[in-house]
This record gives structure tokens, sequence and C-alpha cells, in this order.
């Protein structure tokens, strides 16, 4: 599809003038590595991107694999060992990430780690909850794709269920509170919950993820009652807002204030009190330069037309959605504006950070226990298995179809955001039993030499070729792997 960067016209954001030749560092691109003749300028930026990911490889122990910039499509990873067919190459930890709004409801995860919390009936009794509320507010009973994806290239999940929960209120409210439990659950038991101190909102599997999360993100966050009310009343409209249009303004504003954090932590090592604004710009790079790593274009302007937007209205809907980020953006700034940190506020950063979540197949995938509960259940010799089943039945009666709903969500993964596409690719994401994080792991599909590029599918490649091409549009690109030259119609 065409895309131009000038359809949307001016932007209405003020720092997007302000501070346009720092947010052109900022969202500056690194040079291929093929290019000879380089400014000082880029050459330094060059030499730190490397080191960045000789770095990022080196400190995270994933020998097997090296970031290049050798192929046709940008920087990519090749293998720096030979693989055989089953081998992990790689096991990504998030940088930013979040799970989607409406998966809220289906599961309750470490808003850090996003490990499954609680206990196996805590899951069921969250559900059913959920489930019965919907179901006393006639909430339609499809997973569906809603508000919250105005302007997305995927869909949020979120189930609602018409069917009304069999199970009285009791049932429910004992299987939250733990005053239940449900036969063989100790096979499975999962880390306890601890909530955020400040908003009682955000939930861990333990207070190092409790402390990492507010340390990276959840400070500024944070809407609990030691927030002063303002900011308070600013971050809640902030995220009804998100939720209501496009959740992934919520993780593109975990990605500003993991920069905002890491700028002031940088400030108190260094000691860079009182400094000139150069001097802080530098530092705000360098906070910066994890996320300055990520594939990333504007938003508006790549994410590809959705069906039920006429061709000929294409210039409209890419203004709407615009209008969109701005005024999410605001509602942002309201909340944790900070004059040191202006150019991430501003909205050709914000469109930049939005596209970037949306343009790298970043998902966010953790497979529920209570699937394999139930599971287990099931594979009982028969004498167990009945009596176990006097306690399992009824619930899985009332949780239905969807029993056991996986966390999803959006993240990003520094490594993995690296690999390219192909249609026949050599390695995929894939959860081993014991991934039970938000962690993203690829598995070598066959043999892999050393120095060959790895590639992963963004789609799914057995489609045929138009339905890929399609899909790959999402991406903001036309896949010309073998594949899809040999389907290519002519
Ligand atoms: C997840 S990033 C992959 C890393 C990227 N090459 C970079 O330089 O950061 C996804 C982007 O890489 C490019 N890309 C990945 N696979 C591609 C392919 N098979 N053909 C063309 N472009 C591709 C597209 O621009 C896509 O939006």
């Amino acid at each position: 599809m065409a895309r131009s960067g000038r359809r949307s016209g001016a932007s209405p954001c003020d720092l997007d003038r302000e501070f346009a030749p720092q947010i052109a560092q900022l969202l500056a691109a690194p040079p291929p590595q093929s290019a000879q003749v380089l400014l000082a300028v880029w050459q330094l930026q060059l030499i730190s991107r490397w080191e960045y990911y000789e770095e990022l490889i080196q400190s995270k122990k994933h020998d097997g694999i090296r970031v290049n910039y050798k192929g046709n499509h940008g920087k990519g990873v090749c293998a720096n060992k030979d693989f055989a067919e089953g081998d992990l190459i790689l096991k990504d930890q998030i940088l930013v990430g979040a799970q989607h709004s409406l998966n809220k409801i289906d599961c309750v995860v470490c808003s850090y780690c996003f490990r499954f919390i609680g206990s196996v009936e805590f899951q069921i009794g969250h559900r059913l909850y959920f489930q019965s509320i919907a179901s006393s507010i006639g909430c339609s009973s499809e997973r569906h794709c809603h508000g919250s994806d105005v302007g997305s290239s995927t869909c949020s999940s979120g189930v609602t269920k018409e069917k009304s929960s069999t199970l009285p209120e009791e049932v429910i409210e004992s299987l939250i509170t733990g005053d239940v439990s449900l036969p063989f659950s100790d096979h499975f038991a999962l880390p306890e919950i601890v909530a955020c101190q400040g908003c009682e909102e955000e939930r861990y599997c333990s207070q190092s993820c409790a402390d990492s999360d507010w340390e990276s993100y959840h400070s500024l966050l944070c809407a609990g009652p030691n927030t002063e009310p303002p900011r308070r009343s600013a971050l809640h409209k902030f995220v009804e807002h998100a939720n209501e249009t496009n959740d992934i303004f919520l993780v593109a504003a975990k990605a500003i204030t993991f920069t905002m954090l890491r700028y002031k932590k940088l400030k108190r090592q260094n000691d860079f009190q009182n400094k000139s604004a150069e001097s802080n710009f530098s530092l705000l790079m360098e906070a910066w330069k994890p996320l300055s790593m990520g594939f990333k274009k504007r938003w508006w302007d790549y994410v590809a037309l959705p069906e039920d937007v006429d061709a000929s209205d294409e210039d409209s809907f890419r203004q709407e959605i615009r209008d969109l980020a701005f005024t999410s953006l605001k509602l942002l700034k309201d909340a944790i504006f900070d004059a040191e940190c202006a150019p991430l506020f501003s909205l050709e950063v914000y469109g930049h950070i939005i596209g970037m979540f949306e343009l790298n197949n970043l998902d966010l995938v953790v497979a529920s226990p209570v699937e394999d509960y139930f599971i287990h259940i099931d594979d009982l010799p028969d004498d167990k298995k009945e009596e176990a089943e006097k306690a399992t039945a009824p619930l899985l009666d009332a949780l239905d179809d969807d029993y056991a709903v996986p966390c999803d969500g959006t993240a990003f993964f520094p490594l993995q955001s690296c690999m390219n596409h192909s249609c026949c690719p050599n390695a995929k994401a894939f959860k081993r039993d014991e991934d039970n994080d938000g962690h993203a792991v690829i598995i070598a599909l066959g043999p892999i030499s050393k120095g060959e590029e790895i590639t992963i599918s963004y789609i799914d490649e057995d489609l045929p070729y138009e339905e890929r091409q399609a899909e790959l549009a999402d991406y903001g690109f036309t896949c010309t792997c073998s594949k899809c030259q040999e389907e290519k119609p002519n």
C-alpha cells in the first residue's frame, strides 16, 4: 500500500516544532554497515549501536547470535554457531510490554514478568467473576475486536459472555479468596500475589518484580492514593481514553516512563545536576538508546488501512488516528510531563513509539496453567478422575469453551525485534512447557549454519500468497522470500 509521510499535514503539537533537531536525533536510524563514507557523528553512533548489541548479547549470554546489517531489510540476526532442529536460539527478555486491557478479565499475571499468579483456584474464580458480571449486564458472547482497537493491526483479546455462570456467588468468592482448594491444584502452585503498595491495581509474582516495575515504569504511572490528586486524575483520564480507543497507548506510555526513569537514574549516577541543556539531552539520548534500536515508522502513516475503510477515505482515516494519538499524548502530558524530557512528549516521537509496537510483530503470550490443570484432571486414572471431577466438572461447565485463556499483550523484545520475516523461516517463536513468563523464546526449525540469517514468520506462513502479503502490509513491507517469488502470480 502506498503510504505518504505528509498526508496528515503539519503537526498540531508545539513540541514538534520547538524540539525539531532533538527529535530528529532521537529518531535517526542507524546507517547500514556497508556505508563507508560516514560523517564522524554517524560513525560514533554506529559504533555505540554496535556496542549496544554486543554488550546486550554478552550480558544475556546469547552467544549463539549476532545482530548485523548485511541483508536488504535493515538490521537482522544471524547465527554465530551451528544450530540443530529444536535447539533453543534465544530467550529474550521484555524491554517494555503490557497485557492487553481486555485480557485482564481473562487472567491475572505479574505486571512485570507476566507469569500467572495467585493459584489455579484464583485464576478460575477471577474469570468466573468477570464472566458473571458480563452476563448480568448482557455483554456479547463473542471474542471481539471492539472500541479498544482503533487503528490497530491486531485484535485485543477479551471475553465477555452472555452465558451466566451457573455457580453461586459464594463458590466464586471462595475460589478467589482461597477458601476452597481444588483437587491436585498443589501440582500447579503459582506464586503468591504481591500488590503494588500504591495503587494495589498492579499485581506481581514477587517483591523483586514489584520493585523492578516501580523503578522502570510504574513509579510515574501509579495512580494510588499517594499520588497527588491532579496527577492521579490525569492518569485515570489517560488510561480511560486508552482503554476506550487503543490500549497500545498504555505500552507507549510505558516506553516513555522507561526512558524518563533511566534518564533520572543516569543523571543521579553521573552527578549531572544543573548541567546545560545540551548535556542533559546527551543523557536523554543515552537513556533512550534501548528503544532507539527498535524499527520505527510513524504509526498513522504506516498502519495498514482497515478492510472497512474505503481507499478514498484513507487520508481522513490517517488524520483521525493521528488526532487520536494527539489526544492520548495530551492526556499523558497532563499526568507526567517533565521539561527535561520534553522531546519525548512530541507527537512525532509518540507516533514512532506506537509505530514501533505495531510494526515489530511483538506479541506477548503466556500459556495458562489452568489448561494444564484441567488436562491433568482429564488424564487421571478413572477412579481418581471421577472423584476429582465432582469438584472440577461444574467449574469447567461454567467456564465453557474458553476455559484457559492465555495472557496476551504487546511487548518490545530487544533481540527478537531484530529478526526479519520469511515465509519459509528457519526459526519460530515457541513457548516450551518450562517457559511460563513473558520472555520470547526462539527455536530452530531445522539445521542452521553459522553465518546464516535467522528468520521467523510474522504471520501464518501456510496462508495463500495474496493473504500473506495482505497480512504483511500491517508490518509495512512486501515479502520477496523464495516462497513468495515462487508463488507470486505472473
Ligand atoms: C521486527 S523489524 C525487523 C528488524 C528490522 N529489519 C530493523 O532494521 O530493525 C520488522 C521490519 O523489518 C523489515 N522487514 C522484516 N522482514 C522483512 C522482509 N522479509 N522483507 C522486507 N522487509 C522486512 C520491515 O520493514 C519490518 O517492518
